[in-house]
């Protein structure tokens, strides 16, 4: 069984909130000056503004300028690009705080003059992986999982899964399109204090029956919550969660 812990909402929203919120005060308070945050693209920059943004209790006690974010993978395209990761958060978060008038964070994309070079995509994995934090360790990395347990762009059975020797690697065969890609490995993920991923929807029931039992199946999003170090989390909603055995589940309180 994995030390994951999973979680089932209605609307996970609020508690995915309360949890940013207590992890945020709790690293600002060792004296921190910074928040280092890592986020994924497809639906989780939309359930971070629903948690973070639009709860408005939670909204006045982020301290954005503290934040530091990052890209846990990032489609190599544009960053007006319709499927650049970035793109999400500077539509869901970056230009709501605009609208606020609230001061923004420190957000690291990738160096988008070398996107549409095929020869430079491994320049930019290295590029990216030089602006990481020095201590190489996030204080939380927000995910998702794909429909077959892939997160970040680490899919099942995919050689980068293997990868020991290196933060930020490209991939130029991602099953889920646009196929050119760069993501943090496993190793980047180990050194992180905190995973939570995020779930909503039926089609996310079979996966999420895979990933939570007993027997392994060696999925990526399986292999993160094997990981040693960070206390993994998962947020879903009720209609994820239909019909999952209870004892997959965790209190939350
Ligand atoms: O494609 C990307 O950019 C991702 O970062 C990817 O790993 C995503 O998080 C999952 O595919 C889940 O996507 P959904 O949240 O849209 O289901």
């Amino acid at each position: 069984m994995p030390n994951a812990k999973l979680f089932s909402f209605s609307d996970p929203s609020i508690a995915l909130g309360e949890y940013i919120l207590s992890i945020q005060n709790a690293v600002l308070a060792t004296g921190k000056p910074h928040f280092t945050v890592a986020v994924s693209g497809g639906s989780l920059p939309k359930s971070l503004k629903k948690a973070i943004i639009d709860n408005k209790t939670i909204a006045s006690q982020i301290q954005w300028p503290k934040w530091k974010i990052y890209f846990a993978d990032e489609r190599v395209v544009p960053l007006n690009h319709e499927d650049s990761n970035y793109g999400l958060i500077d539509t869901y978060i970056l230009k709501e705080l605009i609208k606020k008038q609230v001061l923004g964070p420190e957000v690291f994309a990738i160096n988008e003059n070398l996107v549409n070079d095929p020869l430079k995509i491994d320049d930019i994995a290295l590029e990216y992986e030089s602006l990481l934090p020095e201590d190489k360790e996030f204080d939380l990395v927000l995910l998702g999982s794909g429909p077959d347990g892939h997160t970040c762009s680490l899919f099942p059975n995919h050689p980068l899964l293997k990868v020991t020797d290196k933060f930020i690697v490209s991939i130029t065969d991602s099953p889920k399109p646009p196929p050119r890609r760069i993501t943090f490995t496993f190793p980047l993920l180990a050194n992180s204090s905190y995973i939570a991923f995020v779930a909503e929807g039926s089609n996310k029931t079979e996966i999420l029956s895979k990933i939570f039992a007993k027997e392994n199946h060696g999925l990526p999003t399986e292999i993160v919550n094997a990981l040693q170090k960070p206390n993994v989390s998962w947020f879903i909603n009720d209609a994820a969660g239909n019909g999952l055995p209870e004892e997959y589940f965790s209190k939350y309180n």
